[in-house]
């Protein structure tokens, strides 16, 4: 039995409370290890530990010897490759080729990818003449933030902690992270590695836990913490700001969407089948970019409803290292129990089900699993719930379209404002398109495809900020003015 046990300033500790959960395989439901709750003792001795970091060693580490540390943990990630394969797999169920190929190879490649930014960005500066005839320089310096509190989701454990844990460690900062209760793993045995490539202690702490009356409330509300950067539901980030008002610390928050796809029936085809089913299925619809609205212009809307229907029905449910596994199961039984919940919702509002909406038939031994059938949808109004909430499974509404104005009055008549993709040849159209939907990301003629230097964040209720490239600096630095008379 595998025991996760808190990170706090480079030693693994046990809560003082005793106080465990369970940590499930969501393949089959079986019991991977009980994970130690962090009460409030251990979410103070973190932050202290991340402030006292911040004192020591680490803050007087001059840039390039925290780079070098940073590539080291990269470095690092990689040699143990399997190790964090393992881990993850184990901890979402998600099938073999998708964790070794985005989740932890990104995992890596996050530590890497600030190391060029933060080394090559520079800062403004100003010459001026001052009344009395003499100059002024003003010039910009950067200054960490302090200690930053890291949310995270169950989705993508390792990328999406790291995506924040990099840059604000490549900043100087040093961080608490509470990793999601359901996928505990990959963040703990982050810990061995900064131990493993000589990282000061206290720089990267791990508290386990849940949010309200948890390890996630401790941490966000705690007054040592300067900022929070979170990734998750809309509600949460709501709370989060809140308890972030109290001290007047800044948040960066990416959180829920539901977003569409739009298909011209000039688009390269095959383009878009293959791009919508990976956007729609991918990561069982566990994806925040994912798709889980789809216009399709109506020339060609039974035809892509027919191609996509059958690309659905290929998506094979098995176990993470079976070679011919599609698809994974959903993250829990809870979470499994919504979805089929707004299965259900579909159907009492009249959806026509073009294929799944239910369980998979599964093996015995994988009967006690969290999974969910590949869904299509046809035939709602707009205002039926699976069009307008977010579902997080594997999931879409399909529905036709006659004009461009009616196609955005209909993406961006929703809450949530995280990423679209449009499909056309007609690049002026789509461009056209990009500047009008309310969303953070649209990518033409793709999905998921990342230059990690650009922006990344939400619109409306899908976020507060952007991170990415130079964006990560303006939420993991002080921008701080220096102006010299001589
Ligand atoms: N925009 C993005 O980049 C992005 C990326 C991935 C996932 N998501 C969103 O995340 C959601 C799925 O993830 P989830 O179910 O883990 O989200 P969640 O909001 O339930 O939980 C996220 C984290 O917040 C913690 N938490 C919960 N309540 C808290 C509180 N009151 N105070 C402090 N911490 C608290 C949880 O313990 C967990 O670690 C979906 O809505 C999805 O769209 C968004
Ligand atoms: O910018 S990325 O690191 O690729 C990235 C991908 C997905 C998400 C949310 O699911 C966040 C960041």
């Amino acid at each position: 039995m595998k025991e996760f046990l808190n990170f706090i300033n480079g030693e693994y500790v046990r809560g003082t409370s005793g106080k465990t959960f369970d940590d499930i395989n969501p393949v089959d439901g079986s019991l991977i290890g009980r994970i130690h709750e962090a009460g409030q003792g251990e979410v103070n001795a973190a932050v202290a530990a991340a402030q006292a970091a911040l004192k020591g060693d680490w803050g007087r580490l001059a840039v390039v010897e925290r780079c070098k540390l940073l590539d080291a943990v990269a470095g690092e990630i990689n040699r143990r490759f399997d190790d964090f394969l393992q881990a993850e797999i184990a901890d979402t169920g998600k099938p073999h080729h998708l964790a070794s190929h985005v989740d932890i190879p990104r995992g890596a490649a996050n530590f890497q990818i600030f190391i060029d930014t933060i080394k090559s960005t520079a800062t403004e500066s100003f010459n001026m003449r001052t009344p009395d005839g003499k100059t002024a320089l003003s010039y910009g310096v950067r200054v960490p933030r302090g200690v930053i509190a890291v949310v995270c989701p169950w989705n993508l454990p390792l990328l999406l902690m790291t995506w924040k844990v990099g840059p604000a460690l490549a900043c100087g900062n040093t961080v608490v992270v509470k990793p999601s209760e359901e996928t505990p793993a990959t963040a703990t045995l982050l810990g061995e590695v900064m131990n493993a490539v000589g990282m000061p202690k206290g720089v990267y702490n791990v508290v386990h836990g849940f949010g309200p009356g948890s390890a996630g409330e401790f941490l966000t509300r705690h007054p040592g913490v300067n900022g929070i950067t979170f990734t998750g539901e809309t509600r949460t980030g709501s709370a989060i700001m809140k308890a972030a008002a109290d001290g007047v610390r800044p948040v960066s928050l990416e959180m829920g969407g539901k977003n569409a796809a739009v298909v011209f029936a000039d688009c390269d085809f095959q383009v878009a089948v293959d791009t919508l089913t990976r956007s729609c299925f991918e990561n069982a619809g566990q994806v925040c970019l994912g798709t889980e609205r789809v216009y399709v212009e109506r020339p060609i809307f039974a035809k892509l409803v027919a191609a996509l229907k059958e690309r659905a029905e290929t998506m094979k449910p098995g176990l993470p290292f079976d070679k011919d596994t599609k698809i994974g199961p959903l993250i829990s039984k809870k979470h499994q129990a919504k979805v089929l919940g707004l299965y259900q919702k579909a159907r009492d509002e009249g959806a026509t089900i073009v294929t799944g909406g239910g369980i998979p038939d599964m093996p015995e031994a994988l009967r006690g699993g969290s999974w969910v059938q590949p869904t299509i949808w046809t035939g709602l109004p707009e205002t039926a719930t699976v069009v307008t909430e977010e579902i997080f499974g594997p999931c879409c509404h399909i529905s036709p379209f006659d004009t461009e104005e009616e196609v955005l009055g209909k993406v961006n008549a929703n809450r949530y404002g995280l990423a679209t993709a449009v499909f056309t040849q007609d690049i002026a159209r789509a461009n056209r398109l990009a500047h009008q939907i309310e969303v953070g990301l649209c990518w033409i003629n793709a999905w998921f495809l990342r230059d990690l230097r650009t922006p990344f964040g939400g619109s409306k209720q899908s976020g507060i900020g952007r991170e990415g490239g130079v964006h990560s600096l303006e939420f993991y630095t002080e921008l701080r003015n220096v102006m010299v008379k001589f």
